[in-house]
């Protein structure tokens, strides 16, 4: 058993000696080449020990003795004895490693997926990757972890998705930092300045926070950087950036060095928005044109995945391997979720004030349809209650503004933000309690993505949906979501006329009209903010 678990850990740690343990039995087992990556050990020397044992028996010359003879017979034997229990401990090992992938809802697709690491001693960590990783408490890989790890260690094209806040950012930061690593010890780059991964993330956001995880991960010895404010190109063998940006600056790049394009929120990313030059899906087949270097591979990561994005991988990528955790575009099991009917948008201020007043235990994200609802929101709460620190972030605000708001939500400065589908997506924001989708999302997968900012890591999180008499026609999908992960809904919802497609498409690019929350006097909302966030205007 000693051995089963020695090869399900990839022996990288103990390469030298199980390489030469292996060598010598003959066995077939996952090593790591030279460059580092991941193969099937006994390709060509399983050849050349089939030949040793279907190839004729020598018969020895001289000193041929019968005692001789039958002794070599026997070690025959006993060599083909091996060689079966080998087999069997393969099969074994696939049966145990099935096993795994069935306790981990991890399924997959693609040929020769690698087995799932059980633990992060499996791969070869570089020093300062296990030091961050015992410094953050972080012990053991999530099933997305498990598989993806080992697939982007073998170099293969990924498409994997996973629940929020199931830990996908580490998932392709682990198997990054270690390549570039063994990449850096040799001549042609240790001088650091080839680019060779890109990160794409749709938002300025959550390209700072990729950008802040991988700095940590990566050590003071890769440069990393994030395409935010710069008006060139930096330097960096990791760049972290939106795909706006990233276009922009396109002809600048040499990408011939490439190893890895990362899309993050891939399916953001491949939406088309009709009529918009500039749409997401534009700017990505921009960037993947200009990286199809040699050495370049892709992976993309999501909490949702369209049919559409898988077919297209399959068919325009080569050797993929897919992996998806649990079931596909559902909603984050950790979050309790809540769906309650409001009647109309008098009765979800009211049950807003009441929630926050009663059942509250800050920080929470509210979520609303518009930058305009999202100032009348914060000048309604701020109207509850004085003590209230309420803020609102959208795409409206500036970026340092945008980023003094995250800072103080951070930092527990701030107990109420109110923000559009702008933080739908990704970001990490441990500490989140409570999600309210105060107008409701238009689609499910932004649901999923909105209630997701909760529940991370494997902490519980809550998430309370209003809906109003309007909104009832769109509210089925919601509902099935939420009793698919097991929690309740009035029986009616769910027999609910279904939403057409079109019906759909129109929530997609028109959000429903509504009655105005309150009458936003900005110059209020100004003074209330400065009072607790006395650090702003400075900055
Ligand atoms: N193996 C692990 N064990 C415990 N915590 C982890 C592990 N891996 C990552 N985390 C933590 O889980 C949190 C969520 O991770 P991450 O942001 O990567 O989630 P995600 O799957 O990308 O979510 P989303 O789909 O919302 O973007 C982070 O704070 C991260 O540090």
């Amino acid at each position: 058993m000693r051995s089963i678990v020695k090869t399900l850990s990839f022996g990288v740690k103990n390469f030298k000696q199980k390489e030469k343990e292996e060598n010598e039995s003959g066995k077939s087992a996952t090593i790591i080449n030279e460059q580092g990556d991941f193969q099937i050990d006994g390709d060509s020397d399983n050849d050349n020990e089939e030949e040793t044992l279907k190839g004729p028996i020598k018969i020895l010359s001289d000193d041929g003795t019968k005692k001789k003879k039958n002794k070599k017979r026997k070690a025959e034997k006993e060599e083909n004895r091996g060689a079966e229990n080998d087999e069997e401990v393969d099969k074994k090992l696939d049966k145990l490693m099935g096993t795994v992938r069935r306790a981990n809802r991890i399924f997959i697709w693609g040929d020769d997926v690698p087995h799932p690491i059980l633990r992060f001693e499996d791969v070869a960590m570089p020093k300062h990757l296990s030091e961050h990783l015992n410094e953050t408490k972080i012990a053991d890989p999530s099933p997305i972890q498990m598989q993806a790890i080992p697939l982007m260690l073998q170099r293969r094209n990924v498409l994997a998705s996973a629940p929020t806040g199931s830990g996908k950012t580490l998932a392709f930061v682990i198997p990054v930092v270690k390549e570039i690593t063994r990449l850096k010890k040799l001549k042609k780059y240790s001088a650091g300045d080839k680019l060779l991964v890109i990160v794409l993330e749709p938002t300025r956001e959550l390209a700072t926070q990729t950008f802040n995880e991988f700095s940590k991960y990566a050590g003071p010895n890769i440069r990393v950087a994030c395409f935010n404010d710069e008006s060139t190109v930096p330097d960096a063998e990791v760049l972290v950036s939106t795909p706006n940006r990233l276009v922009y600056h396109i002809k600048d790049l040499n990408t011939k060095f490439l190893r890895w394009l990362i899309v993050d929120e891939s399916d953001r990313l491949f939406e088309v928005i009709e009529g918009q030059e500039k749409c997401f899906r534009n700017q990505l087949a921009t960037v993947y044109r200009a990286c199809t270097g040699k050495f370049t591979r892709r992976a993309f990561f999501s909490a949702t995945f369209s049919y559409e994005v898988e077919t297209w991988c399959k068919e325009n990528i080569d050797n993929v391997g897919m992996v998806c955790i649990g079931e596909r575009n559902s909603s984050n099991t950790n979050v309790k979720q809540e769906l309650q009917y409001c009647g109309s948008e008098d009765g979800k201020r009211m049950a807003i004030k009441t929630l926050l007043k009663t059942k509250f235990s800050p920080p929470a994200l509210v979520f609303v349809q518009s930058k305009e609802r999202a100032a009348q929101l914060v000048q309604f709460l701020s109207g509850i209650d004085e003590k209230l620190r309420v803020d609102s972030i959208s795409s409206e605000k500036s970026d340092k503004q945008r980023d003094a708001t995250m800072e103080a939500f951070r930092k527990g400065q701030l107990w109420v933000l109110v923000c559009t589908e702008l933080l739908g997506r990704g970001l990490d924001l441990s500490n989140v309690n409570l999600v309210i989708n105060y107008d409701i999302p238009t689609s499910i997968v932004s649901y999923i993505h909105r209630i997701g900012r909760t529940g991370r890591a494997g902490k519980v999180g809550r998430a309370v949906t209003y809906f109003s008499e309007d909104d009832l026609k769109y509210i089925r999908p919601i509902a099935t979501v939420i009793r698919q992960a097991g929690f309740e809904v009035p029986d009616y919802l769910l027999t609910l006329k279904k939403v057409s497609r079109n019906e759909k498409q129109h929530l997609l690019k028109h959000a429903p009209r509504r009655q105005k929350i309150a009458f936003v006097r900005s110059r209020e909302i100004k003074k209330k903010r400065r009072s607790w966030l006395p650090n702003l205007k400075k900055k």
